[in-house]
């Protein structure tokens, strides 16, 4: 029988080519629609995945909680079962004024700043996405019409320390876009993997304004944060598109 991951309760035999990779686990309702032939995996704990087609594309969802070490678990299980291509779809807060909410983030880089990634290997190896899924996502972004901004952002393990605001002020300075809690981790796993991965980032927090507050009202379905998520899914999933066209 083939082998079942431990911690996303998937095998072989379930695996699609591409997967998107959301944080949260309930964004899985909100890509549903955009498949046909959709159907539920597994969930298990922050692990819950989806099956489907997009254009004829096999196409998965899994979501990866939050956090570089949860993220760095479903990146190593989901190459162990052979998924070659992954993009994390999440949601960010910007670090620069301009960046508005519902822009995307397309990052090239991103500053170490977890735990999980620096585990796995020095913090002088680079956290990078591959360089034709970034292009695909850019170019499947500027077919979508999206409003984007291409650039680094920095992966965190916390929101709540007591320097929160200064390493953001020092970071902002350095030209950083955006913060979120995963990219690190996928990019470094997946390099070293051997697993080709990009990260669109949804911003949810304009820079300098207040976090909770917008956070909590993330969840509105009028809001250009939405916009900004379908936008990111529909970026992601065209890419896959483009990726299957070049046989990569
Ligand atoms: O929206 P998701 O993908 O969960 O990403 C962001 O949201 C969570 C924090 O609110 C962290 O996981 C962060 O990276
Ligand atoms: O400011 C933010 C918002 C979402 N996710 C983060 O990591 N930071």
């Amino acid at each position: 029988m083939a082998e079942i991951m431990p911690h996303i309760r998937l095998s072989h035999s379930q695996a699609a080519p591409y997967a998107l990779l959301p944080g949260d686990p309930a964004r899985l309702d909100r890509i549903a629609p955009y498949l046909s032939e959709v159907q539920e995996l597994a969930y298990n704990r922050e692990y819950r995945s989806i099956k489907g087609l997009y254009h004829g594309v096999p196409v998965m969802a899994v979501s990866t909680g939050i956090g570089g070490a949860s993220a760095a678990i479903a990146v190593e299980e989901l190459s162990r079962i052979g998924v070659r291509g992954m993009i994390r779809i999440g949601s960010c807060g910007a670090l620069k004024k301009g960046i508005g909410l519902g822009d995307l983030i397309l990052v090239n880089g991103a500053v170490r700043d977890d735990g999980a990634s620096s585990s796995y290997v020095d913090s002088k190896y680079p956290a990078i996405p591959d360089t034709g899924l970034l292009i695909d996502c850019m170019e499947s972004a500027k077919a979508l019409g999206a409003r984007t901004h291409v650039g680094i952002a920095r992966s965190h393990d916390s929101f709540y320390i007591d320097q929160e605001e200064e390493i953001c002020a020092y970071w902002a300075g350095k030209g950083v876009l955006g913060s979120d809690m995963e990219t690190a981790a996928v990019f470094v796993t997946g390099g070293l993997r051997g697993v080709k991965t990009a990260s669109i980032l949804n911003t949810v927090v304009e820079y300098q304004d207040e976090l909770s507050e917008q956070i909590n009202s993330y969840t509105d379905g009028e809001s250009a944060m939405m916009r900004g998520e379908q936008m990111e899914i529909l970026t992601a999933l065209e890419a896959f598109v483009r990726m299957n066209q070049s046989g990569s």
